[in-house]
C-alpha cells in the first residue's frame, strides 16, 4: 500500500484543496442520495401515507409540523423536497465528475511526462540492458493501470468516508441493529482477506502476460519480412493461439474471483436480511415500518460493503503495475546522465577546437563479466581532420564510438572534449555539436521536410536543399510525388536502403556539426552515391572533424587517421598507405581479406 500513498500523495500535491473539496462533494453527494430514500418514507409517513403495515411511522420531530398540513399539500411538500434533494445531489455528483477527470488527466499528464522525461535523461547503457517493449508497455498499459488505480485509491477513501456517514445515519436510525450489521460486516471481511491477496496474484500474471504480448509481438511485426519470407506464419499464429489460452485463463480465474466475492457479499445480504426480518418479526414482535427499516439499513449499508471490498481486490490487482513503475522511475533516476533542469537550459553547441581524447578508457557492457570490450585505450582524435575507425567485427568499432560521443561512459579513463571531460554540464552541449549516421538509418514515419527540421528547427529551404544536395539526396527527393513533403512510412520504409542512407546524412549535416560520425554511413549505396558521398566529405574534413566507422576500407584511403581496434585494443594507428605496409598487421590483414573476397 505504501506505494500507493507515494504517489497518491503526489496526486494531492498537484490538486491540493481541489482534489479535497472534491472527495468532500462526492461524501455530500452520497449523503443526500441516501437521504432523498431515507427520508422518504419517514417524511411519507408523517404525511399520513402508511408504506404497509399498521405502525405510524417514525417520529421525526423536524417533520413534525407535516402532520398539521391537508394529506395532498403534505405529500406535494415530501415529493418536493424528495425531487430537490435529488436534483442538488444530481448537480453536486455532475459537478464532481467533471472535476474529477480534470484532476486525473492532469495527474496523468504529469505523471507520463515525468516517467518519459525521467527514460529520456537516462543514459544510453540503460537502454541496452532493457527491452523497447517493456518500456513501451509501461508507458502505456502499466502507466493506464496505475492511473486507474488511483483513481480506485480516491473511491475507496471517498467510499470509506460515505460509508462512515451510512453507519451515522443507520445508528441514528436503530444502533442495536447497526451495531449487528457492523459485526456481520467484520466477520465477512476478515474472510475475504483471501480474495484481496488472490486479486494481487492474478495483478502480477496479467501485468506478466501484458509485457509477453506486447514483446512478442513487436518482435513479430518488426521481423515480418524475416517471417514472410521463412514461412514462419503458422508457427507464429501458433504461438498466439496458446498465448491468448493463458490470457483466457487469467482472465476466468480473475473474474471467477470477483464474481465469488461479489457473490458471497450478496448472498450474506439476502441470509441476513432473512434472518435479521425473521428475528424482529418472532422475537421483537416488529410490524411494518420497523421491518422496512431493517431492509432499509442493509439496503443502504451493504452494498457499500461490498463496494469497498470490490475496490480493494481492485487496488490489490494493480499493486504490481505500481510496484515496476515505481522501479522503472528509480533505475531511470540512477541511470541519469543529467538533470532535468539541464535538459531545460537553452544549449550552445560546442566547437571543437583541438579534438577529442580517449585516456586510459576500460569499458565493460556488463560489470560482472570479465570480457572487456575496450581495454587500455589511448587515442587522440585532431579536431577538423578525418579519423577512421577499423577492425573485425566485434572488434569495439562502435564501443569506442558510442564512449567518443558520450553515450556511454567509460568504467575507468576519461573522455575528453578539448581537454575537458564530456560528463556534467558539458554532455548536452557536446552532443549538439555531433551529427550522427548510424549503421542502420533511422528516420521517423514523417515527411522528409519533418524529418529534418526535427534536428534543426529553423532551417530555411535553401538550407534544407543544401543538405539534401550534399548527401546526393535532392534528386531522389524532388523525384518523389510530394517531392520534400512526401510522408516516407515507418523508419522510412518507402525508401530504398540507400535513399534512408543519404536522408540521414543529410539530416546529421543540416547542423553544421562540429562532429560528424558516420557508422558504415556509405554501405548501402552504389559506387557513384559513394563517391558523391566521399567527395563531399573530402571537401568538409577541413572545417569538421570526422569520425567513420568503416568496413570498405577502400573509403577511407583519404582519411588523416586511421585507428584499427582488434578484441578491445587500437593495435595500429596511422596513414592508410604506412599501415598498408606494415606487414603482418591487422590493417594489411585486413585489406588482404577484402581484397580476396572482390
Ligand atoms: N549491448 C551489448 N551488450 C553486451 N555486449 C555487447 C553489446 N554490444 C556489443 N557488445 C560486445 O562488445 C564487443 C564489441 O562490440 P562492438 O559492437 O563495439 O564491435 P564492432 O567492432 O562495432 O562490431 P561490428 O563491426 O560487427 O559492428 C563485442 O564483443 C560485442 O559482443
Amino acid at each position: 500500500m505504501q506505494v500507493i500513498i507515494y504517489y497518491v500523495r503526489q496526486l494531492l500535491h498537484l490538486s491540493g484543496i481541489k482534489l479535497y473539496l472534491n472527495m468532500f462533494g462526492m461524501v455530500i453527494s452520497g449523503l443526500l442520495e441516501s437521504s432523498a430514500i431515507l427520508l422518504l418514507v419517514p417524511m411519507l409517513a408523517m404525511a399520513g401515507i402508511q408504506l404497509g403495515g399498521t405502525g405510524a411511522g417514525y417520529n421525526l420531530p423536524m417533520f413534525g409540523f407535516i402532520t398539521e398540513l391537508p394529506q395532498s399539500t403534505a405529500l406535494l411538500l415530501v415529493l418536493g423536497v424528495y425531487i430537490l434533494i435529488a436534483l442538488c445531489q444530481n448537480v453536486i455528483s455532475r459537478s464532481v465528475a467533471i472535476r474529477n477527470v480534470e484532476i486525473q488527466q492532469n495527474y496523468g499528464r504529469k505523471l507520463r511526462y515525468e516517467v518519459y522525461g525521467a527514460l529520456l535523461r537516462a543514459e544510453w547503457s540503460f537502454f541496452l540492458k532493457k527491452r523497447t517493449s517493456d518500456l513501451i508497455n509501461m508507458m502505456t498499459t502499466e502507466l493506464a493501470r496505475v492511473l486507474a488505480g488511483i483513481s480506485s485509491f480516491l473511491q475507496f477513501i471517498t467510499s470509506l468516508l460515505f460509508t462512515l456517514v451510512q453507519i451515522g445515519f443507520a445508528f441514528w436510525l436503530s444502533p442495536k441493529m447497526t451495531l449487528s450489521v457492523l459485526v456481520c460486516a467484520v466477520l465477512l471481511s476478515v474472510f475475504s482477506r483471501r480474495f484481496i491477496r488472490k486479486a494481487r496474484m492474478l495483478g502480477s500474471r496479467s501485468s506478466l502476460l501484458g509485457k509477453i504480448y506486447l514483446g512478442g509481438i513487436t518482435d513479430q511485426l518488426n521481423g515480418i519480412k524475416d517471417i514472410k519470407s521463412n514461412n514462419l506464419e503458422l508457427s507464429r499464429l501458433n504461438w498466439l493461439h496458446d498465448f491468448t489460452g493463458e490470457v483466457k485463463q487469467e482472465q476466468l480465474d480473475y473474474t471467477r474471483m470477483r464474481s465469488n466475492s461479489q457473490l458471497l457479499y450478496k448472498m450474506s445480504s439476502t441470509l441476513l436480511i432473512a434472518v435479521f426480518i425473521f428475528v424482529s418479526f418472532k422475537f421483537m414482535h416488529a410490524e411494518g415500518p420497523n421491518l422496512l427499516l431493517v431492509i432499509l439499513i442493509f439496503a443502504r449499508l451493504w452494498p457499500t460493503f461490498a463496494t469497498l471490498q470490490s475496490l480493494m481486490e481492485q487496488l490489490s490487482s494493480v499493486l504490481p503495475s505500481f510496484k515496476q513503475l515505481q522501479q522503472l522511475q528509480e533505475e531511470c533516476l540512477q541511470a541519469a546522465e543529467r538533470s532535468e533542469e539541464e535538459g531545460k537550459q537553452h544549449i550552445v553547441p560546442l566547437t571543437l577546437k583541438l579534438g577529442l581524447e580517449a585516456r586510459n578508457v576500460d569499458f565493460r557492457y556488463h560489470p560482472q563479466e570479465s570480457h572487456y570490450s575496450l581495454q587500455q585505450v589511448n587515442v587522440f582524435i585532431p579536431a577538423n581532420r578525418m579519423t577512421a575507425v577499423v577492425g573485425r567485427s566485434g572488434a569495439g568499432k562502435s564501443t569506442l564510438v558510442d564512449l567518443l560521443m558520450g553515450l556511454m561512459q567509460p568504467e575507468s579513463g576519461e573522455i575528453l572534449a578539448d581537454g575537458k571531460p564530456i560528463s556534467g554540464e558539458q554532455l548536452l552541449p557536446y552532443r549538439r555539436s555531433i551529427g550522427y549516421v548510424a549503421q542502420d538509418p533511422f528516420l521517423y514515419n514523417a515527411t522528409i521536410r519533418e524529418n529534418l527540421t526535427m534536428i534543426k528547427p529553423d532551417a530555411s529551404e535553401e538550407e534544407l536543399w543544401e543538405a539534401l544536395e550534399f548527401a546526393s539526396s535532392a534528386e531522389f527527393v524532388r523525384a518523389l510525388p510530394q517531392g520534400i513533403d512526401t510522408l516516407i512510412g515507418d523508419r522510412g520504409i518507402r525508401l530504398s536502403g540507400g535513399e534512408r542512407q543519404r536522408l540521414v546524412l543529410a539530416r546529421a549535416i543540416i547542423r553544421k556539426p562540429s562532429i560528424l560520425v558516420l557508422d558504415e554511413a556509405t554501405s548501402a549505396l552504389d559506387t557513384e552515391n559513394e563517391k558523391k558521398i566521399q567527395e563531399a566529405l573530402d571537401r568538409l574534413k577541413h572545417s569538421v572533424t570526422i569520425i567513420v566507422i568503416a568496413h570498405r576500407l577502400s573509403t577511407i584511403r583519404g582519411a588523416d587517421q586511421i585507428l584499427v581496434i582488434d578484441d578491445g585494443h587500437v593495435v595500429q594507428q596511422g596513414l592508410y598507405s604506412g599501415l598498408a605496409l606494415e606487414k603482418g598487421g591487422m590493417f594489411s590483414r585486413l585489406l588482404s581479406s577484402q581484397d580476396e573476397a572482390m
